[in-house]
């Protein structure tokens, strides 16, 4: 295990002795209102709904620490509380059997936590993503030698191997992040196929072939290929592919925003999901709900339904009556197993219920699957579908935050304008559809070689803004021009043509009581002095 998950195990352990602790406080104060109850006492009625509680918050986390049998018991005990209270006119001998009952349960040590689940042994760090590796197969050297070149550019480490046994050689050794396997042997596809069924996660294989009938598609996907191109390689779109399939893998971590007034048990769910690399933070207060949502964007909301001052559906559909949120799931986590009462959490406003205890599995797929998708939605909204990068007004929002960041904290944002060279001559010589190859191939390649930090949009047709805070001009200027080199290296082909693009671009940085549109303004001008000096670099504001 590495040290990451040796830490993520010692603070789950330290978290179930908290909780172990929590507990022999917690049972013998249960015992004490119980005996209020079977004692006929004159509160006992209204000590009632204290227990309820108690039982009830009982059953949603004691099964999560590993203490099963205390969470089963007490939701049993919540049942039948629930039952006499809604009952009502129950026989006071059988309120004083249920009183007993929960005496006789708060009166037992609880058992040890059961032993971890695999589940949890499965818990690990995933490290952060590195440099993107990848290992392509290629038996022609000279395809190999473009093919390295090409995918370089672009900032990936490509590993090349002449026979599918040193592609299987280096793949036990180190796992690449995606392998390319251009077939020209029978068994390539076998031994390709081969990699897979020995990995944890099933690595990003793209295929390249001669042959474009139904069948050799077919076998690729039952080889488990993510894409299937054909020879004359168009490498752009490869590489496109490749891009598309690696952000699924790695984008950046989902973000989860956990909202419980039990905070260990919310400490508990966020240690899960990071371990899972998701981002998360928890919220023991809802009134700090909207500075959350501001500061930390969230994708996904986990909501406790019953907290004290204000209930979760009523957190929920406060949370719906702005617009600004309306793409944030919003997942009730509660003890509450009555599905009309989920269902009626669900009408006011979230999206689904996942009810405690879960394992911390289960808890991840879920979490998963609802980030996956509301990213999806939101990146449909706010990207362009082209290259994927933030339309218009999204770049300038990011601009503008940056520009505030920068002004508070008195470290320079750079603005970089970019736009390719006679693009209207790359579209009139070789077509719309190789512009548009062009276009993608830029951002694809900015994004490469960008921090995660920066913000990158499509301002218009093939103009280009970026955003990188806390970056000076001459910083920013490095980059770019690596960028500039970059691009012009790179070959396309249309129509059995090979060309080259060159661009160019004006940088700008913050300067004090300096507005977004004026940074904006600047690195415009000094794109405009760029294209003017004969284009095919890049120019700072002056
Ligand atoms: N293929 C393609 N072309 C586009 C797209 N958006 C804009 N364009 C074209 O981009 C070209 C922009 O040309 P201009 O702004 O005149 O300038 P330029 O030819 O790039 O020359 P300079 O900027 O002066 O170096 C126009 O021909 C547009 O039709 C797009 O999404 N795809």
């Amino acid at each position: 295990m590495t040290d990451a998950g040796l830490e993520l195990q010692r603070q789950l352990q330290a978290l179930t002795d908290r909780f172990a602790e929590r507990l022999s406080l917690e049972l013998p104060e249960l015992a004490r209102l119980a005996g209020f109850v079977h004692s006929r006492e004159p509160e006992a009625l209204g000590y009632l709904g204290e227990i309820r509680e108690r039982l009830h918050r009982l059953a949603g986390s004691a099964g999560t620490f590993g203490f099963s049998r205390v969470g089963d018991e007490a939701r049993l005990l919540e049942q039948r509380v629930d039952a006499w209270l809604e009952a009502g006119q129950s026989t006071e001998s059988s309120l004083d059997q249920l009183g007993r009952d929960i005496a006789h349960f708060a009166e037992q040590s609880p058992a040890a936590p059961s032993a971890r689940t695999p589940e949890t042994e499965r818990l690990d760090s995933h490290g952060e993503a590195g440099g993107t590796r990848i290992y392509l197969l290629e038996g022609d050297p000279d395809a190999a030698t473009g093919m390295v070149q090409t995918l370089g550019n672009f900032g990936y480490e490509v590993s090349h191997f002449a026979t599918a046994q040193a592609l299987a050689e280096a793949t036990a050794r180190q796992l690449p992040d995606a392998l390319i396997v251009s077939l020209s042997q029978d068994d390539d596809l076998q031994q390709a196929a081969a990699i897979q069924p020995n990995l944890q996660t099933p690595l990003p294989l793209l295929l390249i072939n001669d042959r474009d009938d139904f069948d050799s598609q077919l076998a690729a996907v039952r080889a488990g290929a993510q894409g299937y191109f054909t020879r004359p390689l168009d490498i752009t779109r490869l590489e496109q592919r490749l891009e598309h399939c690696l952000n699924q893998q790695q984008g950046e971590p989902f973000r989860v925003l956990i909202i419980d007034d039990d905070l260990e048990l919310a400490t508990r769910y966020s240690l899960a999901l990071r371990s899972a690399r998701m981002q998360v933070e928890v919220l023991g207060e809802p009134g700090r709900l909207f500075e959350a949502l501001h500061n930390f964007n969230p994708e996904v909301l986990l909501l406790d339904v019953n907290m004290p001052g204000c209930s979760g559906p009523e957190l929920a559909q406060t949370i719906r009556l702005n617009d600004e949120w309306l793409r944030v799931t919003i997942i009730y986590l509660s003890a509450e197993t009555d599905i009309t009462r989920q269902m009626a959490a669900l009408v006011k406003a979230g999206d689904d219920f996942i009810t405690k205890p879960i394992s911390d599995n289960a808890l991840i797929s879920s979490v998963f699957s609802h980030a996956q998708r509301a990213r999806s939605l939101s990146n449909a909204l706010a990207r362009d579908s082209l290259t994927g990068l933030l339309k218009h007004a999204d770049i300038k929002e990011h601009l503008a935050v940056e520009v505030q960041r920068a002004q508070r904290s008195g470290k320079p944002t750079s603005a970089v304008m970019l736009d390719i060279d006679h693009f209207k001559k790359v579209n009139d010589s070789h077509g719309h559809a190789a512009g548009d190859n062009v276009i993608r191939a830029l951002a694809n390649l900015m994004r490469q070689r960008l921090r995660r930090v920066d913000s990158l949009g499509r301002y218009g047709g093939e103009e280009f803004v970026a955003v990188l805070p806390n970056c000076s001009a001459a910083q920013a200027k490095r980059v770019i021009d690596e960028i500039r080199e970059r691009f012009a290296e790179l070959i396309f082909s249309a129509d059995d043509q090979r060309f080259n693009v060159t661009l160019s671009a004006g940088i700008a940085e913050t300067a004090e009581g300096m507005r977004p549109n004026d940074l904006l303004e600047q690195a415009d001008r000094a794109l405009y002095s760029a294209k003017h000096n004969g284009r095919n670099q890049v120019r700072l504001a002056e």
